[in-house]
């Protein structure tokens, strides 16, 4: 069968078709220079305003050099402080550890140098003409006339630092650990800057795409602006990412349809809005925008009032998968409980999961919870042997081995150890936060550098719960599915997610229409059975949108009735939909 998984789920921006989007350096010159024309001041202020990351040189040479008789003012430099009093105003907040560093609570004008600041705005005072000030918070110098945001997808970002491509804002780290690179960017740069952001969107009047090397596309913030707000009202699929890791198996491959000679992929992110990015066509130019815009403009339609005040600007669901059809068994691991990721990473609520076996081989297992009998001194005392090398640490000594098959719901509240095995295929329906995975045995294995992955076994032995036993964990944790409700057709079923998660999750199986309602919040869903399904507003509010098999989507909390029916080579067929909310 082939793939009709859509790596590219595009929104389209209605209305906007004409003179709203360009693509190239040329045509972009073009249109600003005319912009430029038509401000009828003698002074005239253009701000390019850039998230961390994007090339400054391509910038500088395809933009900034085209207009040689502006005076051209650089923001990193010219008024923020250097790298060594950032990473030191900082460095609490960074930590020692190679992952975990403490979220900051940083502005972008708490590294601005007031006497550069000054002195650089009275060059702006004192100066005639066309002045152009580029960089990281750009319009935090001076009031553009015209405001250009530079915005940049987190993964992109993530694959320059693996590149060596580019440093940490305000760094020269190009070459340091990626690990290390990834922790200032998550703990302060990212967040700072979407703050910036989200003050800033009203203000802007272009939108340019900086993904593609050399191939810029621009849009006006006006078709931007529509573009996410149309998104609040219909169902819409995220840009999914694909990623290769130590464990990772082939299944991906085949059913995504991806590149066949890459070794493995491991991980797919298909629903963790602030690394992925949404595509918008705005005419025949489609531009890539982190999808995180979405939840930092318009929170309330797409998360709904109950979320949207529970969570702020958080998208709280996340959905990935886990790949290790012929691959390798995860590391055993386990995520803080909710006070102890508070008291020590400063993040308001934890990494709980579960794992949903969209397909599995026979042989299949999950580990989950600990043996009955299993004591924290026997089981740490062990793993530190392990550590320097005097012992090989026996999981199945300690941990409950669980057949895995498909459709199986395993629930994975913090503090419960874990870890998928060999020859599942996981979709794993979790809270958003996403890298506070305590590894405690990574099976004595070398990550996909050479080198051994971080382990953090002092973090577990203070959050790792030895009372969620073999019988707990049975009765707990594995396929607690309870038919909730049925009809000719169909019947829809609850699995989860366990009460110390605060995510719900129903299943429906069907071979007709069934009705939903997000009342009111965020829904997230996947087809995790059958080709195809047709999604439709009962009262004609959005465009009937199409999911095909393994699809994550996202229907947000302004949709309100929402029918989902099995299409295309599915008509008749029983199919099934997983899906999440937040529970009250
Ligand atoms: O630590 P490992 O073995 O790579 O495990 C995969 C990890 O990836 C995630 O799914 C997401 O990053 C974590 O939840 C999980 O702990």
């Amino acid at each position: 069968m082939k793939s009709k998984f859509n790596k590219q789920p595009l929104i389209e921006v209605k209305g906007y078709e004409k003179n709203h989007s360009w693509e190239g350096y040329e045509q972009i010159i073009k249109e600003i220079k005319g912009k430029i024309d038509a401000i009828d001041k003698e002074k005239k202020i253009v701000a390019m305003d850039f998230y961390p990351g994007v090339r400054v040189d391509e910038i500088r040479e395809n933009i900034i050099e085209n207009f040689p008789e502006a005076i051209s003012i650089f923001t990193d430099e010219e008024i923020f402080f250097d790298n060594e009093f950032v990473t030191n105003k900082i460095k609490d907040y960074m930590t020692e550890d190679r992952v975990f560093g403490i979220m900051s609570p940083c502005q972008f004008i708490d590294f601005i140098d007031q006497d550069k600041l000054h002195a650089t705005r009275k060059q702006i005072e004192e100066a005639k003409g066309l002045i152009l000030v580029y960089g990281v918070a750009a319009s935090l110098l001076t009031k553009p006339d015209l405001h250009i945001y530079l915005d940049l997808a987190r993964w992109e970002i993530q694959k320059r630092y693996r590149r060596g491509e580019i440093p940490n804002w305000k760094h020269n780290n190009y070459n340091d650990d990626i690990l290390r690179k990834y922790k200032r960017g998550f703990f302060f740069e990212w967040r700072m800057a979407d703050r910036y952001k989200k003050d800033h969107f009203e203000n802007f009047h272009y939108i340019l795409d900086t993904n593609l090397k050399d191939i810029p596309r621009m849009i006006t913030a006006k078709s931007f602006l529509v573009g996410l707000e149309s998104a609040t009202k219909q169902p819409f699929s995220v840009v999914p990412f694909f990623d290769p890791g130590v464990w990772g198996g082939q299944w991906m491959k085949e059913v995504c349809d991806l590149d066949r000679s890459v070794e493995n992929y491991a991980w797919c992110f298909n629903c963790v809005p602030e690394e992925n990015s949404l595509l918008l066509k705005v005419g025949e130019v489609i531009v890539e925008v982190p999808s995180i815009n979405i939840v930092l403009k318009y929170p309330r339609p797409l998360l709904g009032e109950k979320v949207h005040a529970r969570f702020g600007t958080e998208f709280p669901i996340r959905f990935d998968f886990l790949d290790t059809i012929e691959g390798g068994n995860l590391s055993l691991q386990v995520h803080p409980l909710t006070e102890y990721i508070q008291e020590n990473f400063g993040m308001h609520y934890t990494q709980d999961e579960s794992y949903y076996i969209l397909d599995a081989k026979e042989d299949a297992y999950v580990y989950l919870g600990v043996k009955t009998g299993t004591t924290k001194e026997k089981f740490f005392g062990d793993l530190a042997k392990a550590q320097e090398g005097e012992i090989e640490f026996s999981v199945e000594k300690y941990i409950n081995k669980i057949p895995a098959q498909k459709h199986d719901h395993f629930l994975i509240p913090a503090g419960t150890a874990h870890c998928s095995g060999v020859n599942s295929m996981v979709l794993e329906i979790s809270s958003t936060p996403y890298i506070f995975t305590f590894k405690l045995w990574d099976w004595g294995r070398a990550g996909l550098d050479g080198k051994p992955r971080p382990i953090h076994i002092e973090h577990g032995s203070k959050v790792l719960q030895f009372d969620r036993d073999t019988e707990w964990t049975m009765n707990n944790l594995v396929n607690q599915v309870k038919k909730v409700n049925e009809g000719k057709g169909w019947r829809e079923e609850k699995t989860g997610l366990h009460e110390r998660e605060f995510i719900e999750t129903r299943r429906h199986w069907f071979s007709v229409p069934v009705l939903h309602d997000t009342e009111g919040e965020l829904n997230v869903l996947n087809l995790i059975e059958g080709e195809q399904a047709i999604v439709e507003s009962p009262e004609g509010k959005f465009e009937p949108f199409i999911v095909n098999y393994a699809e994550t989507f996202i229907v947000p909390a302004a949709v309100g009735k929402y029918s989902i029916t099995p299409y295309g080579p599915s008509k008749g067929k029983e199919i099934a939909t997983i899906k999440a909310y937040v529970r009250f």
